[in-house]
């Protein structure tokens, strides 16, 4: 293991970026060599985070952060246009991504799968960093072998950019590798308010709550003559993912591949 893992974060004000602040400072064997940020060009973190003792450069041309530090890897936490952008931008200068950053399509996956490959540069892309979220999505996984209808209700905070969420994403990615594909509901049914059904997807519905006092929840419904099995999580803090980022950052050190999800990583 490489004993000193320089990190640039992106996104050092958000809601996530500044729980990752925390993360950095309290390990031993992470260093903040740099941030990327829109605002605050030039600073120092310590200028704008006086809860840390943090000392890094800010810098609003991600490239200038890429080409000028010495980094391992990208800590990657804003929103899904710049978080492209930076991911593509670190991958072509070997700096390893640890993406949070949901709201991806599948192209973009694919272009960064591609340039992962064509880099030799590891990336890991988790839609949830929290283990209860990636047990969750596994133990949904399990239960489609079993039963076909399914829904997934995703509740989310509502400054929230993307719908449905990555991690509802995911698990329907995850429940159609093992699903026998339906269309679910009665054959005739029609909407009398246009969405009512929630998005469609390999036949099943995804159904996104946006609401105030929420932070991160998801449940994953399934149905069957005469029964139902409901698989539930619940992130009540951000300091639920930060585990999880750890985790990634530790393990993206020695990686060359692309990721995508951390039950990849889990035994
Ligand atoms: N994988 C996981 O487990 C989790 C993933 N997420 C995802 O992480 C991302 C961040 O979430 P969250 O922290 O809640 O969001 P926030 O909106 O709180 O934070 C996003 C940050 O990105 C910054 N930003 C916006 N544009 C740029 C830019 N051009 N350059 C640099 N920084 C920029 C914003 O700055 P400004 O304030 O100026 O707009 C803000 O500080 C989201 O995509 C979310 O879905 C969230 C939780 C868990
Ligand atoms: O924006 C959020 O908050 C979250 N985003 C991720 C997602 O889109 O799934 C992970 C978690 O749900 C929190």
């Amino acid at each position: 293991m490489k004993e000193t893992i320089n990190i640039i974060l992106a996104g050092p004000r958000g809601k996530m970026g500044s729980e990752a602040l925390k993360l950095i400072e309290r390990t031993e064997n992470f260093q903040l060599v740099g941030c990327i940020d829109r605002k605050h060009d030039g600073k120092n973190i310590k200028d704008i985070d006086n809860t840390s003792e943090l000392d890094a450069p800010i810098y609003t041309n991600s490239n200038e952060a890429f080409e000028r530090l010495n980094a391992d890897v990208l800590i990657e936490l804003t929103n899904p246009e710049v978080g492209f952008e930076h991911t593509k931008q670190a991958l072509l200068n070997n700096i390893r991504p640890v993406v949070g950053t949901s709201g991806f399509s599948e192209d973009q996956l694919g272009e960064l799968k591609e340039l992962s490959n064509k880099q030799q540069t590891g990336i890991i892309i988790a839609p949830n960093f929290a283990i209860g979220a990636v047990l969750m999505m596994k133990f949904s996984q399990m239960a489609a072998k079993y039963f076909n209808n399914v829904e997934i209700i995703e509740k989310h905070h509502d400054k929230k950019l993307d719908a449905p969420s990555g991690t509802a994403v995911k698990t329907a990615q995850m429940i159609k590798q093992v699903r026998e594909s339906i269309n679910q509901g009665h054959p005739d049914e029609k909407e009398t308010i246009e969405g009512a059904r929630g998005a469609e997807f390999d036949g099943f519905r995804i159904h996104s709550m946006r609401l105030p006092g929420l932070i991160a929840h998801q449940e994953v419904v399934f149905g069957q003559s005469g029964q139902t099995l409901t698989i539930k999580h619940d992130s009540m803090d951000r300091e639920s993912f930060m585990s999880g980022v750890h985790f990634a950052v530790e393990q993206i050190i020695d990686m060359d591949e692309y990721v995508y999800g951390l039950e990849n990583l889990m035994e």
